[in-house]
């Protein structure tokens, strides 16, 4: 891999990014990098973000041939400088021609939605798995496989990665011998333009409701909204779940640059989705069967380009909850359009376990315990009533908290899917704090819980004596219910990433403590 200059210089120009250079010389990077601790001999420089101008001094001293900046730094001393008006941009656009192009050679499936993408992109990457003998990549807010060593699966940091991470990584993939890359876009990806100039073969959206607008993420409800509807706008073809809020604003964005007949529309049958005149469903799903454990739905296709696709058929999840029926037909439409056939998710769907999603831990004397990542009003409440349908008799005790500093909605949003399910039992507690005090955001979900309306109400600050507590009172017949954290293996705290065991692992230990 290398970046000639010139080249360079072309692409920037092309998309109106190219400001001014300076000291330009007849150079050719040898790598790229927007942190100066990893700056080698030859490499490009990004200043991006919070950067501050002693970063560029140490990427100098360490070989750095070039940066790329918003504004020329006298730190950079003679260095040859690239002047952008979009840092960002410039980023994406010269880490991919860096990498060349990778994104060229795989087929990709870009899946976004406030609720569901993690879920959705397993989904479809086992799907695809069958249908590839194991070419698929995936970028998710979990894993991020790059091939099928040990070495090429790793933990994620961000649910879509800075952009030059971002084509690194597909190229790494390619050159795994990887087809097809199965990846999560988040909202924020759109915001700081880490996806710039990248055009997936197929976009999903499951769906979107008020979260991620604070501080550092979004500032309205409108502009996550225009950050998510980017993905339609860079897929050429889209999958679109029509029960989504917004709907009508959903699909003309994608319809102003994709054709009609590459969208592909779904719902549940008989869902209340009212589609704007003279549009029609391509899917139904119907559901057949449900339990604790897995759901079977039955999937028409209603258009001739959905009957062309061949996936009619009734299919079982392992992953239960109504709303994963929901990712499912996404995951298989979504795979369908890129080769996999009815047979490949039939294959599939019912071997999918996902950490931290609808996790079930059975005991001998204390009921059950569920760990799910919820952690927003639409996704409690719809676990909630989920497990409620499930388990009519039994009481239900739900652990949780909300995060510091950000989604501060979300305190509003526990305290109404609390109040709308009314749980038996509610022990709020700790879950990434940030700089607030965990009590301060306990007593503030409280006052927005209606006490009507849920039973018990207590604070247990420490979270794996909250766990405890609750598992200690739950009997058989009845559900614990640990929210939020779903695998996160740490607690956010004033900075710093503090180890935390994991909710299972927690739960886990203690029912063997307690029932051997
Ligand atoms: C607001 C935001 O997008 N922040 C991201 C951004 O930060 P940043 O550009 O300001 O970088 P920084 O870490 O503050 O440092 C500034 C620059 O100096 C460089 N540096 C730093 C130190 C040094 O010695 N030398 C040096 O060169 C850094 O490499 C960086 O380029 O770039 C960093 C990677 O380069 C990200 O880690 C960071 O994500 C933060 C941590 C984050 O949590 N972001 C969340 C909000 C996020 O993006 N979440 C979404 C999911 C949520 C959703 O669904 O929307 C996600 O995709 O994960
Ligand atoms: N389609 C859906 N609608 C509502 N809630 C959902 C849906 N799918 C999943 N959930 C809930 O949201 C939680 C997170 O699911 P998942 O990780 O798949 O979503 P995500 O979009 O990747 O979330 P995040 O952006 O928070 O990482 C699940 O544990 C479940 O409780």
């Amino acid at each position: 891999m290398e970046l000639h200059v010139t080249p360079a210089l072309t692409l920037l120009r092309e998309h109106h990014l190219l400001d001014h250079t300076k000291n330009l010389t007849d150079f050719t990077a040898t790598s790229v990098s927007y942190d100066s601790r990893k700056v080698t001999q030859g490499t490009l420089f990004f200043c991006k973000g919070n950067f501050r101008p002693e970063y560029l001094a140490m990427a100098k001293d360490q070989g750095a041939i070039a940066y790329v900046a918003e504004q020329e730094y006298p730190a950079g001393g003679d260095l040859p400088a690239i002047i952008v008006n979009n840092e960002q941009k410039a980023m994406a656009l010269l880490g991919a021609a860096f990498y060349g192009f990778p994104q060229n050679k795989l087929q990709i499936i870009a899946i976004t939605g406030t609720k569901g993408k993690t879920t959705t992109a397993y989904f479809a990457d086992h799907i695809l798995s069958q249908t590839t003998a194991k070419h698929v990549a995936l970028f998710s807010t979990l894993d991020r496989v790059l091939g099928n060593g040990p070495a090429d699966r790793f933990k994620s940091d961000l649910t879509t990665p800075e952009s030059l991470d971002l084509f690194h990584d597909m190229w790494v993939a390619v050159n795994n011998g990887m087809t097809h890359l199965v990846m999560e876009v988040s909202s924020q990806a759109y915001k700081k333009f880490r996806t710039f100039g990248l055009h997936f073969n197929v976009g999903a959206f499951l769906n979107i409701t008020p979260d991620h607008i604070g501080r550092n993420e979004h500032p309205t409800f409108a502009d996550y909204l225009h950050c998510k509807e980017q993905l339609l706008v860079n897929s050429q073809t889209c999958v679109i779940n029509a029960e989504t809020d917004h709907f009508t604003d959903v699909y003309y964005t994608a319809k102003a640059t994709t054709q009609p007949e590459d969208i592909y529309l779904f719902a549940r049958h008989g869902a209340d989705c009212t589609l704007p005149d003279g549009l029609t469903l391509d899917f139904e799903y119907r559901n057949d069967l449900e339990d604790l454990h897995e759901s079977e739905f039955e999937l028409t296709a209603c258009s001739a380009k959905a009957k062309q696709l061949q996936l009619d058929h009734r299919y079982i999840t392992s992953v239960p909850g109504d709303y994963n029926e929901g990712n499912a037909v996404a995951a298989i439409i979504s795979a369908g359009l890129v080769g996999a056939s009815a047979a490949d998710a039939l294959a599939t769907l019912g071997h999918v376990h996902i950490k931290g999603r609808m996790e079930m831990q059975r005991t001998k004397h204390h009921g059950t315990v569920y760990i799910d990542y919820a952690h927003n009003y639409a996704s409690l409440k719809r676990l909630l009533a989920f497990l409620k349908r499930q388990t009519d008799a039994g009481k239900v005790t739900v652990v949780l908290g909300a995060t510091g500093d950000k989604g501060i909605s979300r305190r509003q949003g526990f305290g109404k899917a609390l109040s709308e399910e009314h749980p038996d039992r509610v022990i709020l507690t700790t879950d990434d704090p940030g700089y607030e005090d965990p009590m301060d955001i306990a007593r503030e979900i409280n006052s927005h819980i209606d006490h009507n309306q849920v039973g018990k109400i207590e604070y247990i600050m420490d979270r794996p004596a909250a766990i405890k507590a609750a598992i200690d009172a739950n009997q058989n017949g009845d559900i614990v219910v640990l929210a939020g954290k779903g695998e996160d293996p740490y607690q956010k705290i004033k900075g710093v990433d503090t180890p935390y065991a994991t909710d299972s692992k927690i739960a886990a230990d203690y029912i063997q403590e307690i029932e051997n």
